[in-house]
């Protein structure tokens, strides 16, 4: 069962909603899922995530970028990264904001170059969005994430009015779909560890 952490910072609540949304569609297609406020770090947290098969970042984005909290966060994971003790596990990432756009990407770029830079592999939405004349605001992938799941929050909306059902349900399918990657990607590690994948080019 792939063992995954979602990693995240909330200033007032509305990417927590994220993160609960991301952990309950994981959960559902069968992975063991712990959310780690990174306000509330407990003593093992890096240890646990040192032992973690994927690791979710999600910050809102303030000001252009994650959270200050989250980026605090991102530099003391520089201990984990000099022995890369997080290479080659699942990484992916989600960022909640005001503003339709508000310059979500460059949160989500963040979050990419912090998994580079720990040797990961990143996993994208896999979804395509809601575009066409006929969608509308509660479909899924309206807000049109591809390298990560973008949510959108009016900033007079309390986290009990946003991000909207459709947001939300986005984010469950974007959890479901990291749960199965990590789990095809954790199987084919053990084939390989057993002897039992051989390349298609190296077959008789
Ligand atoms: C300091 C600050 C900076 C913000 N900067 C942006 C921004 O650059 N783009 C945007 O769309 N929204 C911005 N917002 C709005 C937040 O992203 C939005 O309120 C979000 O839902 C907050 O999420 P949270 O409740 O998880 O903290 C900003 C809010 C704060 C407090």
């Amino acid at each position: 069962m792939p063992n995954i952490i979602i990693v995240y910072h909330s200033g007032y609540g509305h990417t927590k909603k994220v993160a609960e949304a991301v952990l309950g569609g994981a959960t559902d297609a069968g992975a063991s899922v712990r959310l780690m406020p990174v306000s509330e770090l407990v003593d093992d947290a890096w240890a646990q995530l040192d032992a973690a098969d994927a690791i979710v970042f999600g910050a809102p984005t303030y000001m252009g970028g994650p959270s200050a909290d989250f980026k605090k966060f991102a530099d003391a994971s520089s201990k984990p990264w000099f022995a890369q003790k997080w290479k080659d596990k699942i990484a992916a990432g989600f960022t909640n904001s005001a503003h339709m756009n508000g310059d979500k990407f460059l949160t989500i770029s963040y979050f990419v170059t912090l998994a580079m830079q720990h040797g990961m592999i990143w996993v994208g939405t896999g979804m395509m969005p809601s575009n066409t004349k006929a969608a509308t605001r509660n479909d899924l992938n309206f807000v049109g994430g591809f390298t990560g799941l973008l949510t959108q929050s009016p900033a007079d909306a309390s986290p009990e009015e946003a991000p909207p059902p459709g947001d939300l349900e986005t984010a469950k399918v974007f959890g479901a779909r990291i749960a199965e990657v990590t789990a095809r990607w954790i199987r084919a590690r053990a084939d390989v560890e057993n002897g039992g994948h051989q390349p298609a080019s190296e077959s008789p």
